[in-house]
């Protein structure tokens, strides 16, 4: 295992903390799988799907050979994340309107997000490395995760969160697991900047998803949907898009399987972006050479609060191999969206309900055939933000589907 520039294709070894090439570009790890036998492995996969208290139980270490093989196991820092449900509601196939829809619910990681995927393996990296110190700048989900581990891994976590438009919910569930927060007038993006130019004087190791350590472990999401699907993915895979690190795993995982063998077929993937913080969808739109920052992302969905996604060019290079596409979607749509998956007993934060409201938009514009199949990553557990529940269904937010407190004299006629 290497890392590799993806701007000039300079080779590190992958013992290092600097995620960022002396020419400016984005780190990658890069696996010699030539002596694997895939058809073994698939077996291997299975069996440990038995186990319970080894950290091959985890839905990500499951996959070590594909992940980070020369990891010795005694610095795997594991709460057995991943084994995340994959469901097919009814309610969300007719409100998106397609025939066959899945949702995979990353919602039911440990922390409750996604980020558990990728961060047991950045953790695990840096244990490995020596560092005892970790860090992140986060609108909420990656530090709530960071925090988890770094408390599990016995050291101590460092996050940098903005001082506005963040869940409250999830600053207090980082500082809950004993982080040491710092909040900042500033976007996600100022803090990315920061932990870039300080990170290594202060013995920081960072577990953003530049760190490419985060993306090897989120790939074992697409791994496990397709192991769940018996090795044959839908024809569509929809992601939100906010830092662009689902996209990037997603693309980075399909690659392994497909020349792996394990899958014939790529599937297509849509990205889904919320209108007020949607550089990406813009750049793909128009087709411009490069992303062009939005210095003041806004949107309800405040996972998606990204002007600058440092991940943008592996995200396009993953969108054209897959022939995919991009959207953006209101706040509004957002937010009804979310209320269907509530409301189909999943439940997940507005970020992960972009993609139900993508799909939708994407079916109704006849992009994706109704004919088709589609599996939505729901990336959130619906408690993550509990004031925007509130303001949809007591308070003042627009929206379709809001439910009342009825008030009662506990009289059955009132039922
Ligand atoms: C719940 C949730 N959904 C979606 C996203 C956006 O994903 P990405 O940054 O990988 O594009 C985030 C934040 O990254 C998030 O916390
Ligand atoms: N929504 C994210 C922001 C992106 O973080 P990263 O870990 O992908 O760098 C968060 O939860 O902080």
């Amino acid at each position: 295992m290497k890392f590799v520039c993806i701007d000039c294709q300079k080779e590190m070894p992958a013992s290092t903390n600097t995620f960022t090439c002396k020419c400016g570009g984005l780190l990658e790890v890069v696996h010699d799988f030539s002596r694997i036998d895939s058809e073994q492995l698939k077996h291997v996969f299975t069996q440990r799907l038995s186990l319970r208290t080894t950290p091959f139980a985890s839905g990500v270490w499951r996959y070590k050979e594909l992940i980070f093989p020369e990891l010795e196991d005694r610095f795997i820092t594991t709460k057995y994340e991943g084994n995340t449900g994959l469901y097919t509601p009814v309610k969300l196939q007719e409100y998106t309107g397609i025939q066959q829809l899945y949702v995979k619910a990353q919602s039911e990681n440990p922390s409750g997000s996604f980020k558990d995927n990728g961060m047991t393996v950045a953790v695990s990296h840096g244990r490995s490395l020596g560092f005892s110190r970790f860090a992140c700048s986060s609108t909420g989900n990656t530090s709530s995760s960071l925090a988890m581990y770094a408390a599990l891994a016995g050291g101590e976590s460092y996050v940098y969160v903005p001082q506005n438009r963040i869940s409250q919910n999830k600053v207090l569930q980082t500082l809950a697991y004993g982080a040491n927060v710092i909040r900042f007038d500033g976007t996600y993006d100022d803090g990315i900047r920061f932990l870039r130019d300080h990170a290594e004087e202060l013995g920081l190791y960072v577990c953003n998803s530049v760190n490419p350590m985060r993306i090897e472990g989120q790939k074992s999401i697409i791994y496990e949907i397709a192991q769940t699907l018996e090795w044959k993915l839908p024809d569509w895979i929809v992601v939100p898009g906010g830092a662009l690190s689902n996209a990037t795993a997603l693309g980075k995982g399909l690659h392994d399987l497909y020349t792996l063998g394990f899958i014939d077929k790529l599937p297509r993937v849509a990205i889904v972006q919320a209108v007020g913080a949607s550089p990406f969808h813009r750049m793909v739109v128009q087709k411009l050479d490069a992303l062009e920052p939005e210095l003041s992302p806004q949107t309800v969905a405040s996972a998606l609060n990204i002007g600058n996604p440092p991940s943008w060019k592996k995200a396009l290079r993953m969108i054209e191999a897959t022939n995919g596409v991009t959207i953006a979607v209101s706040d509004v749509e957002i937010l009804d969206a979310k209320a269907m998956v509530d409301q189909s007993g999943i439940g997940c934060e507005p970020a992960s309900a972009a993609t139900i409201a993508g799909l939708r938009a994407l079916i109704e514009s006849n992009v994706i055939d109704k004919e088709e199949s589609a599996l939505c990553i729901l990336t959130g557990n619906m408690l993550k933000d509990t004031d925007t529940l509130y303001q949809y269904h007591l308070g003042e937010t627009p929206g379709r589907f809001q439910r009342t407190i009825q008030n009662s004299t506990l009289n059955p006629s009132s039922t």
